[in-house]
């Protein structure tokens, strides 16, 4: 894509939502209205409902299509890739410093742009199933030896298919939504009996997530090359964990209420097109996976992610920093994985990656792999330490590729920990 692509609007070059850029979600004007999908540009967001009735969709896949007068994402993301182009393309068109047709019509322009900062911003599509992957080696690694012990820290599974869990959808909530410390029962005591009580452990994992976007009949797996088109975008997750109450419950069926009480995604849906300057190899595989699996191109995304942690009142502090280029397992290799027994994905679903962690202590992807299970001291700006969560911390997590003169950036995915309800 050229650098030398500008938007009249001011600003958006020097921001993270460029006209390279142009993410997509859905959002309320004011409180009041009804959510709307949009585009991110500088500080404003471009209401494509808005577009759409003023019959600026002129292409041929979308002139008579009513998908961006939906309240959600989803019947847009069914269209598929060249109608995903299609839209870019206008849009881009639409935005672009030689284009007449929004700067010049003052009345146009007052109805299709509304400020980002009044905004409310919703989960971008209703999301029938959610997954969770957990292909970070570094993170099974490290998470087995605290777990199961250094003999048999990484599963013998592992490295021969991505590992995931059936998520639950009906809790996954939008950036700076709070979320009240869990309660839940935990390993039995001294007295040999388990509690119930606030998790003490409460944790966050550092993950990005893609939106699925045709989907595949049941039955009809989608193979690794054609699983690119099934992508529709990333956002940035955190899969907050309690791990108290996960150590007690995971055996033998894996996570369930130590991760189900919240899960954050940032607003923003980050396209496969704004990403494709920032495309690179994936880590070599050793063994090679089953020839199902097996990825010629094996290429993945150049994302450097950070997450700080911000105390109640207190400064903002990055606690580590990692990339999504880390991974073992692709997305391509995820979905491959997922629709070989014929299970369909439908639009709209949420594939996360698992915890993102990197190889070096600084760029762990959870809380419990940067204190070591709690035998050590995070530290914060202004003297603060922390081995868990507390009550009142924010967790901010964000990402920002660095290209020819723009940057791609997702916006926040934040959340805070709240105490937990009296009993
Ligand atoms: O190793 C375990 O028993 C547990 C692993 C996790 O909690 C991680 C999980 O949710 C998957 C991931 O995020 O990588
Ligand atoms: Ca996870
Ligand atoms: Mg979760």
């Amino acid at each position: 894509m050229s650098p030398t692509l500008t938007s009249f609007v001011k600003g958006a070059q020097d921001s993270c939502f460029p006209i390279q850029n142009l993410p997509y979600g859905i959002f309320r004007p004011t409180p009041e209205q009804i959510p709307r999908p949009g585009v991110a540009i500088g500080d404003y967001v471009l209401d494509l409902s808005a577009v759409s009735r003023a019959g600026l969709f002129k292409g041929p896949l979308l002139h008579s299509s009513d998908c961006f007068l939906h309240p959600t994402l989803n019947q847009f993301m069914s269209l598929g890739r060249p109608a995903w182009k299609e839209a870019r393309e206008t849009i881009q068109k639409l935005l672009s410093v030689d284009d007449p047709t929004l700067q010049d019509n003052v009345d146009l322009e007052a109805t299709v742009f509304v400020p980002m900062s009044q905004v409310k911003m919703e989960l971008p599509a209703a999301i029938g199933d959610y997954t969770d992957f957990y292909s970070s080696k570094e993170h099974a690694t490290n998470l087995g030896i605290m777990f199961r012990g250094k003999e048999n820290a990484l599963p013998v599974n592992w490295l021969h298919l991505p590992i995931g869990y059936h998520g639950r959808s009906s809790s996954i909530v939008v950036s700076g939504t709070d979320l009240v410390r869990p309660r839940g029962q935990t390993a039995p005591g001294k007295d040999g009996l388990p509690a119930y009580k606030a998790s003490q452990l409460v944790d966050f994992e550092l993950e990005m997530a893609v939106f699925v976007g045709p989907g595949n009949e049941m039955g009809s797996p989608v193979s690794v090359e054609d699983a690119h088109d099934q992508i529709f975008g990333f956002v940035l997750m955190n899969d907050w964990s309690a791990r108290d109450l996960q150590k007690w419950e995971y055996v033998p069926l894996g996570p369930f209420l130590g991760k189900n009480f919240g899960t954050t995604i940032s607003p923003w849906v980050v396209t496969m097109e704004a990403l494709e300057p920032f495309i690179c190899k994936a880590p070599e595989q050793d063994p090679a996976p089953l020839a199902y699996l097996q990825d010629s191109k094996r290429v993945t995304f150049d994302i450097p992610l950070k997450v700080a942690l911000k105390p109640e009142g207190g400064k903002e502090s990055v606690i580590t920093q990692s990339n999504f280029k880390n991974l073992y397992w692709t997305v391509a290799q995820q979905i491959a994985h997922h629709t070989v027994n014929g299970c369909n994905l439908r639009p709209g679903d949420l594939l996360a990656s698992g915890t993102i962690s990197g190889p070096e202590e600084g760029s762990y992807g959870s809380m419990v792999e940067l204190s070591w299970s709690g035998s050590r001291e995070v530290k914060l700006e202004n003297g603060g330490v922390r081995k868990f969560i507390e009550d009142g911390d924010e967790v901010i997590m964000t990402a920002c590729c660095k290209g020819d003169g723009y940057c791609i950036g997702f916006g926040p995915c934040s959340g805070k920990i709240l105490p937990p309800r009296p009993e």
